[in-house]
């Protein structure tokens, strides 16, 4: 895609999206990110050679994409200042949100009446191209609009549309999903390390395994279930392997991790809400929890 793209929030998932679209050819001249923190501005500008501003009015002059990239805690506070700038009409200006737990809605009272915004789910696969993002526009944004999301998208990954009301379930398997597997080889890294192998070869391992199996999965055209079978022999190693993951509730566990997953997404809004109230939203400072 040609149009320029400002992105509020040059955190870690503001800069997967940077790195993913430079990454897939998009020109540094057509990106712009705007920083509140110096410390990473200069971070942004050295690794990708981007112009970054602390100023959100001059970040969106003359973007037709605004991506919004900070914690749901400073939502409000980049909505009053995209508010009081400047749309040329001409543009049309859509704002593309990848914050989590926050619906359009939100975004929509916020804006001038009847801006056009589209809701995304990405995840950090987006650094190298492999995305999933989950799109849900709202309900003032057109289909051409939605098309130009998803291209945009579609430059780091792969790319679905799904009606609003999943965004929190989707949230639960994909947005967070990579920390899972994450956990996983970290903990057959470790258990690698305790059989005896040294840590870097139980690293290679686990690693290429995940790399392997996922590679497996998305383009074998098997079930999870047919690939699984296929490495369990009878009376062998996985089978007793995987009989001690069903002892410890592997499933279980996963049920109820992605349950308390959506569950934290679909409070998102209200607790944002209740704590803005309560310590009045501050445009442009640094909240405790984004300091973490
Ligand atoms: N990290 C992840 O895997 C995923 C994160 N998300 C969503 O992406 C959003 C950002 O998450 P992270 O990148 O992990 O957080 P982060 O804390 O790494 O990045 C947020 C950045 O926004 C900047 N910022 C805050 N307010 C600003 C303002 N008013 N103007 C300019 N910059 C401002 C902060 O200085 C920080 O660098 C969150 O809403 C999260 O729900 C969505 C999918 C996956
Ligand atoms: O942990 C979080 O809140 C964000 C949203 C999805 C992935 N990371």
């Amino acid at each position: 895609m040609t149009e320029r793209v400002a992105i509020i929030g040059g955190g870690k998932i503001g800069e997967a999206l940077l790195a993913g679209l430079i990454g897939s050819g998009k020109p540094v001249k057509d990106l712009v990110v705007a920083e509140r923190s110096a410390e990473r501005s200069a971070e942004l500008v050295a690794d990708y050679g981007i112009r970054v501003t602390s100023d959100i009015a001059d970040a969106v002059e003359g973007a037709r994409v605004v991506v919004i990239a900070v914690k749901p805690d400073a939502v409000d506070g980049v909505l009053q200042a995209l508010s009081v700038t400047d749309d040329d009409g001409e543009l049309e200006r859509i704002t593309v949100t990848l914050v989590a737990g926050i619906p359009t809605s939100r975004y929509e009272a916020a804006l001038p009446a009847g801006s056009p915004v589209v809701r995304v789910m990405p995840n950090t696969p987006m650094l190298v191209n492999e995305a999933m993002s989950a799109i849900s526009p709202g309900r003032y944004a057109s289909e051409e609009q939605v098309a130009l999301t998803v291209r945009l998208m579609e430059a780091v990954g792969k790319v679905t549309v799904v009606p609003e009301k999943l965004m929190d379930a989707v949230t639960a398997i994909s947005g967070s999903g990579p920390a899972y597997f994450f956990l996983m080889v970290e903990a057959m890294i470790d258990a690698g390390v305790a059989l005896g192998l040294t840590r870097p070869l139980a690293s290679e391992l686990a690693v290429q395994t995940v790399k392997g199996a996922g590679v497996l999965l998305s383009e074998s055209g098997l079930s999870p279930v047919e690939l699984r079978a296929a490495v369990t022999s009878p009376a062998g190693t996985t089978a007793a392997a995987l009989k001690e993951f069903e002892r410890a509730g592997l499933r279980h566990a996963v049920n109820e991790a992605t349950a308390a997953c959506a569950e934290i997404s679909a409070k998102t809004a209200r607790r944002v809400e209740v704590e803005g109230s309560s310590q009045g939203v501050q445009v442009g400072a640094e909240t405790a929890s984004e300091q973490q």
